[in-house]
């Protein structure tokens, strides 16, 4: 399974083309569309969210609510792009525009990017595509690998751990929304942590041999391309820095029935970049939004002078929907490699592959 998106935040929408996703696998499109609006939710986000209705349209690939083994296209609409039209066609120089933008904001794409393309007269071009709104388009994807992955008894959580410096644990609703709203009273933006678990997997996920097959590394990919990732952990992770091996590792015993049982899971669920069995479990660090109401010292990179940074409309926290898009993100990576190391043309051929791998734990030769 290959995944691809394409679009431009204000532009007519979002697309993702998966192919190689297996054939006969029912796909309820209630469940794309349940993950689309929970990326829209939580508190901090921005106006944006108010004019989106994030809705799924199936364009190839699935007939009669089941997928049929060719590729399958996704798009989701931008309402905004109403708003936009204009702005988003014109084949001129936006720099009259309101629209169009010479100054750049630390954090975000586009000094970079501007300098990458020679968009130092509309750094928009950059923005468009740099924008998270790309993430609407893993979800959609991210949904469909969720859907293969239940059929397999692998199920994948995400929830906010941290806002800032807090633990989520420790605070409630109220108190949650207040430190989002404190924050955007000052102008100012925050970051801070999510965590994703995968549940039911099997022995043997990724390879060992190669570093590009390495389940971890794929997934800390993945997970560090999501806007505004700055770090990516797998089980204990940062913390093992600090701990013994003797408190680390996941001593292995045997159950009365011979099973093999753990009392710990500071690995994560990968060892030598191969699931063990075990949850996978990794925690992502997301920086703080970088559009700021009080903007940061810049340059303009028209006039090559001093500015501060341009200032629109912009979300304040994004954490729910940063665990959405970790979720989702995981979900891929897990349904990649799934299909990748074990090809199957129809659900029916996957699963049985499936119940062949449940009592393959002991080499009986
Ligand atoms: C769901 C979501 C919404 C975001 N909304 C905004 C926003 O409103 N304004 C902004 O400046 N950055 C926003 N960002 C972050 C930028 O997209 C991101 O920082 C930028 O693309 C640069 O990428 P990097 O953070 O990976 O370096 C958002 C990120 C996510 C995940
Ligand atoms: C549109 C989404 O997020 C956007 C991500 C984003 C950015 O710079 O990353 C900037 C904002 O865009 P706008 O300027 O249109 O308000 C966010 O709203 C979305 O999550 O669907």
């Amino acid at each position: 399974m290959r995944i691809m998106t394409s679009g431009e935040s204000h532009g007519p929408g979002m697309t993702v083309i998966i192919d190689g996703y297996p054939s006969r696998v029912n796909i309820d499109i209630e469940i794309i569309n349940a993950a689309l609006q929970a990326r829209m939710k939580g508190p901090g986000r921005g106006a944006r969210m108010a004019i989106e209705n994030d809705q799924v349209e199936i364009l190839s690939g699935i007939r009669f609510g089941k997928s049929i083994g060719s590729p399958i296209t996704l798009f989701v609409r931008n309402r905004d792009y109403a708003n936009w039209q204009d702005d988003m066609a014109s084949q001129g120089d936006a720099v009259d525009s309101d629209k169009g933008r010479t100054t750049v904001r630390p954090g975000h794409a586009d000094y970079a990017g501007a300098l990458k393309f020679g968009h130092q007269r509309d750094v928009r071009n950059v923005l468009e595509r740099a924008s998270a709104r790309s993430s609407v388009a893993y979800v959609a994807a991210g949904s469909l690998a969720e859907i293969l992955l239940r059929e397999l008894g692998i199920e994948v959580h995400a929830e906010v751990l941290q806002i800032g410096d807090k633990l989520i644990t420790g605070l409630s609703d109220t108190e949650y929304a207040e430190i989002i709203e404190s924050v955007r009273h000052a102008k100012d933006t925050i970051g801070g942590k999510v965590i994703v678990r995968a549940s039911g997997l099997p022995i043997g996920l990724g390879n060992y041999s190669q570093w590009s097959q390495k389940l971890d590394a794929r997934i800390a990919s993945a997970m560090m391309s999501i806007p505004t990732t700055k770090a990516v952990e797998i089980g204990a992770g940062v913390q093992a820095a600090t701990l013994r091996g003797s408190e680390l590792h996941d001593e292995l015993f045997l159950d009365e029935a011979g099973n093999v049982f753990r009392k710990s899971n500071n690995a994560g669920g990968i060892e030598g970049g191969v699931s063990n069995g075990e949850d996978i479990v990794v925690s992502l660090t997301s920086k703080p939004i970088p559009t700021l109401m009080q903007p940061l010292n810049s340059i303009d990179l028209n006039s090559n002078e001093a500015a501060t940074a341009f200032v629109e409309r912009s979300d304040v926290s994004v954490l729910e929907a940063y665990a959405v898009i970790a979720r989702s993100m995981l979900a891929i990576v897990l349904a990649e490699i799934i299909c990748e190391q074990y090809q199957s043309d129809t659900l029916v051929q996957l699963v049985n592959i499936f119940e062949e791998l449940k009592g393959m734990n002991r080499d009986d030769e």
